[in-house]
């Protein structure tokens, strides 16, 4: 038996959960500040979810199988389109607008010539029923947050902001129809990552033509939103809705973290307005999170038009930056508050009892259930960052006394029986 997670996945070992829920704790508490509520899916959908024809990475590489009753089904390889079905599913049955989080897991298959994994879990935030830019104020206030709580500054990450109507507009005077635009936007975002020339069946697939691709790529070098506006035009709608954005960031306080970027389309077509994406400023590493306005996704799937835009936010980058800015927590021991321990066998049941009284108090109690000797007791409770180490040792015992070691202040004594759970929660 190969005792190895199956390739690209990952076991999670009692230190590898203790950083995960610390993650997610802090994912949570952002979520909970900003009044989201959580929600979650199945890790399996239909295929039918994820069949964009765009080409994009996301759906080239899906997870996807016959199930036994000849399904066609994928492990979700994001989560919108989950919530999208089911916000579709419940139409008239929610209230808007909708802020909703979840943890979800995420898969794809990528052939293993990285050797990158195949699961991640992301974090997802997203609001829908709001038309201006507002929301996306909100989602980036809310990673902003999550940033600045794990100890991450505006010095260390910034947030690159685009507009992906604002590329719209420009397709549109370049002549691509509109049916094209989302799959050209990931073509673009592709263009970042592999040379032209290995793009260009795509291109010709597209309609586009070198000078329509040069041209849109020289926008996308635009160095302000004045220069942007100098490209597309006075009245453009998509300037008008960066320069609220970038104002709104001001009067949250967190501008100072956004970076206008015309070359950011991120790689998901139903993307529709205001793109961004979480990247580390010594550039080192790939982007952090990413996400934005999708208003169009619903009608996509059959739906009403609804507007919508969220983010998703891995969980592999962020450890990496954390590594790298030596503010990942201390997660090498658990938090057990106590370790109850027999000093012989015929004590167990004593030590047993005292494990009942303490945990009834709501105390964390790791109960050496063997009878083992001091050492290996005080040993273990290191191992474990137990606080109290109480041995229930015969003489002591007779008088109703447990010896309670603290193992941080090195205070040593016999105490009552009775007196115990007190003693500790006065300390703990
Ligand atoms: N979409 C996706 C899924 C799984 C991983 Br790992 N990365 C991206």
């Amino acid at each position: 038996m190969d005792a190895n997670p199956v390739k690209g996945t990952r076991d999670m070992y009692p230190e590898d959960m203790r950083l995960r829920t610390w993650l997610f704790g802090h994912w949570r508490k952002v979520a909970e500040q900003y009044g989201f509520e959580e929600y979650d899916a199945p890790v399996l959908e239909s295929e039918a979810l994820y069949v964009r024809k765009s080409g994009e990475e996301v759906t080239q590489q899906l997870y996807n199988f016959e199930d036994k009753g000849e399904r066609r089904v994928a492990l979700r390889p994001e989560m919108t389109p989950s919530l999208a079905r089911m916000i579709m599913a419940r139409r008239n049955g929610v209230t808007l607008p909708v802020k909703w989080f979840s943890l979800p897991q995420c898969w794809r298959y990528e052939r293993m010539t990285r050797g990158r994994r195949r699961e991640h879990y992301q974090w997802n935030m997203d609001i829908w029923g709001v038309q201006g830019v507002e929301a996306e104020a909100e989602l980036l206030a809310a990673v902003v947050s999550f940033f600045t709580n794990i100890g991450i500054t505006s010095a260390d990450v910034g947030m690159k902001v685009n507009s992906r109507a604002a590329l719209g507009e420009i397709m549109t005077s370049l002549g691509v129809p509109e049916a094209k635009h989302a799959a050209t936007c990931v073509l673009v975002d592709k263009l970042e990552k592999v040379p032209l020339d290995a793009l260009r069946s795509d291109m010709a697939a597209l309609g586009l033509t070198d000078e329509t691709v040069t041209k849109l790529l020289a926008v996308m070098e635009s160095k302000s939103i004045d220069a942007l506006e100098a490209a597309v035009g006075a009245d453009s709608a998509a300037v008008r809705e960066l320069r609220r954005l970038f104002e709104l960031a001001e009067a949250y306080g967190y501008a100072d973290w956004l970076v206008f970027d015309a070359s950011v389309v991120r790689g998901l077509a139903y993307y529709t307005g205001i793109v961004f994406e979480g990247f580390d400023r010594s550039g080192a590493l790939r982007a952090i999170c990413g996400g934005g306005r999708y208003d169009k996704l619903l009608e996509s799937f059959g739906g009403e038009a609804l507007p919508a835009c969220g983010f998703g936010f891995g969980d592999a980058v962020i450890v990496e930056l954390l590594k790298d800015r030596n503010l990942l927590p201390d997660t090498t021991r658990g938090t057990v508050e106590a370790l109850v321990s027999a000093f012989s066998p015929e004590l167990q049941g004593a030590a047993t009892s005292i494990a009942a009284a303490l945990r009834q108090q709501g105390r964390s109690v790791d109960l050496v259930i063997e009878s083992r000797k001091p050492k290996w007791v005080f040993k273990h409770a290191d191992r474990r960052g137990a606080r109290f180490v109480c041995l229930v040792a015969p003489q002591e015992w007779a008088e109703r006394k447990v010896n309670v070691k603290d193992m941080v202040t090195g205070d040593q004594l016999a105490v009552q029986r009775d007196d115990l759970a007190t003693y500790i929660a006065e300390r703990i």
